[in-house]
């Protein structure tokens, strides 16, 4: 199997991408974005989740014309969906980042770039065109570089700031323990530390990205144990950014968020990584769109393999999805070209579900099209 497919002609489930994918890389790279933490409870109960909930479609309605689209903010979503923020993607394809930039600027998919990217958040910038992208935020112990990030997501034109709340420290990956296999330890996402001004003060002369002490160091900042809902304050008074929180899964926190001046929130169990025996993020949803009531936006991640998954989140609640792993095996398999297939497929399946479930937009979507499975 090789990187640069032409004419590919991918699988279109997920299952089979993921096959693919662990013929196309090697063991540790791709046991780290298919694995999950501990016995990997939390990533089959994601999926499970969604097989749990059953649409109950409506018909006649002429459902020739349709629109797929969501906004959320002042961000129009054209299918309802963006790209997960995925870090090191360079241990998936060369290319990393930068390809699967340019196949979500081709399908005008909304882009989140992680903290922990294999390329800058700049350079990352001139290959989405004027597509749609937000920064994800791994709020540094480093203050001063924390925001410094933000500043430069600012200027680069990412138009909001998603923070990652439920990567206090990094979560018991069992089989990535096993392998001995960490991208942090590898330097592979240290770009946004080295092409920081703040981050380079703390250097005497400038490092590359492999250099031992440069990964050191981004290890020692990268995650902060000791955040509070107060520090939301410091970050407000640096940005005028829209800033939404990825990981909430109590509707007490989504209550809080509602409290502190957040403007949206990403329902995820961070795709079973981080805390195993933790609820799925669909089961999570129905009591935080409870307590938000519609006042603030409100995306999922974690478990969206096809396109009736995306009208089971909007029916309990959620404005938009994130698409995860999917992508990364459309990379692992064939870079930008790969990214592009799974996209394609994705955003078709998505509008012939809508089109099955009776709907001809996705405003129409709502809980009477939805029932538990007995
Ligand atoms: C390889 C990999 C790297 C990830 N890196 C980040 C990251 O840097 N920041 C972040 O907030 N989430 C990260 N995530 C979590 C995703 O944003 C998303 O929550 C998760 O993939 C959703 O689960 P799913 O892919 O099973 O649908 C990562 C996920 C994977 C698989
Ligand atoms: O692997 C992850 O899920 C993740 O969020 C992460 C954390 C640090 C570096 C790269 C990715």
């Amino acid at each position: 199997m090789t990187n640069s497919i032409s004419n590919l002609e991918l699988p279109h489930s997920v299952s089979l991408l993921e096959k693919m994918a662990a013929e196309s890389i090697e063991n540790g790279p791709f046991t780290y974005v298919h694995s999950g933490s501990g016995n990997e409870i939390t990533l089959k109960a994601n999926i499970d989740a969604f097989e749990s909930w059953q649409i109950v479609p409506k018909y006649l309605n002429d459902v020739s014309i349709r629109d797929t689209s969501s906004k959320i903010l002042d961000t129009t979503f054209p299918n309802s969906f963006a790209l997960a923020p995925v870090g090191v993607q360079s241990i998936f394809h060369p290319e990393g980042e930068l390809a699967s930039a340019r196949a979500a600027a081709h399908y005008g998919v909304p882009f989140i770039a992680s903290t922990f990217t294999s390329h800058s958040l700049e350079e990352i910038a001139t290959h989405l065109g004027d597509t749609p992208r937000w920064f994800q935020l791994y709020w540094s112990k480093d203050e001063e570089l924390a925001i410094s990030m933000v500043k430069r997501a600012e200027k680069a034109g990412y138009s909001a700031i998603v923070i990652t709340v439920d990567t206090s420290l990094i979560g018991n990956r069992e089989r990535d323990l096993n392998n001995g296999y960490s991208p942090l330890k590898l330097g592979k996402g240290s770009a946004n530390y080295i092409n920081d001004p703040v981050f380079l003060e703390r250097f005497k002369t400038r490092p590359s990205s492999d250099d031992k002490g440069v990964i050191e160091k981004i290890g020692d900042v990268l995650f902060n144990p000791s955040l509070t809902w107060e520090d939301l304050r410091t970050i407000k008074k640096h940005t005028s950014l829209p800033i939404l929180l990825k990981g909430i899964l109590h509707e007490e926190d989504a209550s809080k968020a509602m409290d502190y001046g957040v403007d949206g929130l990403i329902v995820s169990n961070h795709g079973g990584r981080q805390l195993d025996g933790c609820i799925s993020s669909l089961e999570a949803l129905p009591p935080i769109a409870d307590v938000i009531q519609g006042r603030m936006p409100i995306l999922l991640d974690s478990g969206i393999r096809r396109g009736s998954d995306v009208i089971k989140a909007r029916a309990l609640g959620a404005s938009a999805v994130l698409l995860g792993r999917p992508f990364v095996y459309g990379l692992a398999i064939a870079g930008e070209q790969g990214v592009r297939q799974v996209l394609k497929n994705f955003i078709n399946d998505i509008d012939t579900s809508l089109a099955l479930t009776g709907c001809t937009s996705m405003s129409q979507v709502n809980k009477s099209l939805i029932r538990r499975k007995k």
